[in-house]
């Protein structure tokens, strides 16, 4: 009897992704189009923002001094010396005892260091009175306050989120250098695996749901993933599929054959490939022990478990990673979003780190997580799971009330 030589997942981070070499090919795309993709440079900002003091309020921008002592009974009575417009300049300066209607987003004219609210105003034609006094500063977004002109607004090694692309909007970035996205390429495993749309031939056979899930996942994350196709139980047939598309891709998946059974030729499949091959077949996990890690000719190439959850928190929690680390992305491991308090007692299995698939609540203003009980087989648990919580390997479990990391399943960003 084999069995599997198990490393824990720390292990595997530090050992197996020391090996996956970043893909070193960038190239130049429109700001525009960019979303998603790995930044290849530092990009400094060429101007401050908003670039002018600009009122944050409707109002009347004046010298903080003149307001002092303002109040409601005893107001302090200004000059209304003329009005600024959004996306016009001042036309001049304001003086002592004088004020200037400005509109949100306005700039201030010079002379000018806060702006008092309309609402603790009472205008009389040419003036108005201020009932409240404003300190220097006050609803005014300072010219450089927002981004200072040189500032590292875009890192290399950041991934490209939508808040990205509205800073670098505000900037004028035209383009940008980034680095290639992976491409992936999905295999299927298993003599009762079939096309998702033929009619099955007997019961016991299984539509082939990890392959095209997992490409539709990858693309969603902006990977460049494409299914490769459905591989008898047979190892020289899925040596013959891995070595004909292993040019083709940065990385190889697949899915299913990867325990121990008789039926399992992942591992020899992909050692026949080339060196140095299995570098760790299990990981201290449950579910995804059977994870195989392999790098041929400097390649990643992946075996996933075939039970749809322990395929899916694999693909979560190792290959999506090594396809971040692939794309040069700098924090390439999910942080968990939060810690969620458990709404009871989970026990684990001792020396495997667990991910136990959780719902979320809101409970008197707090995020619980209901933990789901089933078989990693089970497929509808991916669609009653909004994500998992994580149960170190050194603990017997977590009590009702404690607090647990919490990772959602399908965000990878
Ligand atoms: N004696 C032992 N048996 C098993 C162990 C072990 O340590 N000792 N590990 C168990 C664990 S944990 C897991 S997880 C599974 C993983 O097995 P495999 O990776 O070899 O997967 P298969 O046997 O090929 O398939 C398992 C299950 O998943 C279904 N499957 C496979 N591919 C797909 C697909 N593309 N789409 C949908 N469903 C798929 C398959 O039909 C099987 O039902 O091993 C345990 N056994
Ligand atoms: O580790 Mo398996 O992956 O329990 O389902």
């Amino acid at each position: 009897m084999k069995f599997l030589k198990l490393a824990s997942l720390d292990q595997v981070y530090s050992e197996y992704f020391h090996r996956v070499k970043p893909i070193d090919e960038t190239l130049e795309v429109p700001t525009l189009e960019s979303l998603g993709f790995v930044c290849a440079e530092d990009v400094l900002a060429s101007q401050n923002l908003p670039g002018f003091d600009k009122s944050l309020v409707d109002g009347y921008a004046v010298r903080s001094k003149d307001t002092i002592g303002a109040s409601t009974n005893f107001p302090v009575m200004l000059r209304v010396a003329f009005e600024v417009k959004v996306g016009e300049e001042p036309k001049r300066a304001i003086n002592e005892n004088e004020a200037a209607w400005v509109a949100t987003g306005a700039m201030l004219p010079e002379g000018a260091n806060a702006v008092v609210m309309v609402e603790h105003t009472q205008r009389f034609d040419e003036y108005v009175e201020v009932m409240k006094p404003v300190a220097v500063g006050e609803n005014v977004l300072r010219m450089d306050e927002d981004v200072r002109k040189n500032e590292l607004v875009l890192a290399k090694g950041e991934r490209i989120k939508p808040g990205h692309l509205q800073l670098l909007l505000q900037l004028g970035v035209e383009r940008l250098k980034v680095f290639r996205r992976a491409k992936v390429g999905v295999i299927s495993t298993g003599d009762e695996i079939v096309e998702p749309f033929v009619e099955k031939k007997s019961l016991v056979q299984v539509r082939d749901s990890n392959g095209y899930g997992l490409v539709a996942w990858l693309r969603s994350l902006h990977f460049e993933a494409n299914r490769v196709g459905l591989c008898r139980d047979d190892e020289d047939e899925l040596f013959r599929t891995l070595r004909s598309r292993f040019d083709e891709y940065d990385v190889l998946v697949v899915s299913g054959g990867s325990s121990i059974g008789a039926r399992d030729f992942t591992e020899a499949a992909i050692n026949r490939l080339g060196k140095p091959g299995v570098l760790f077949h299990g990981i201290l996990i449950q579910p995804g022990k059977p994870t195989v890690l392999a790098i041929v000719n400097g390649k990643p190439v992946v075996g996933l478990p075939g039970n749809p959850v322990s395929f899916t928190i694999s693909a979560k929690f190792v290959l999506i990673p090594i396809l971040r680390k692939l794309e040069n992305e700098k924090d390439f491991l999910f942080k968990p979003s939060g810690m969620v308090k458990l709404t009871r007692n989970v026990y684990s299995r001792q020396g495997r780190e667990q991910f136990i698939r959780v719902k979320l609540l809101v409970r008197h203003g707090q995020v619980w997580a209901e933990p789901l009980e089933s078989e990693t087989a089970q497929v509808s648990n991916l669609v009653k799971a909004e994500g998992v919580i994580r149960v170190p390997p050194d603990v017997e479990g977590l009590y009702e009330g404690e607090l647990a990391e919490f990772y959602p399943l399908w965000l990878g960003w």
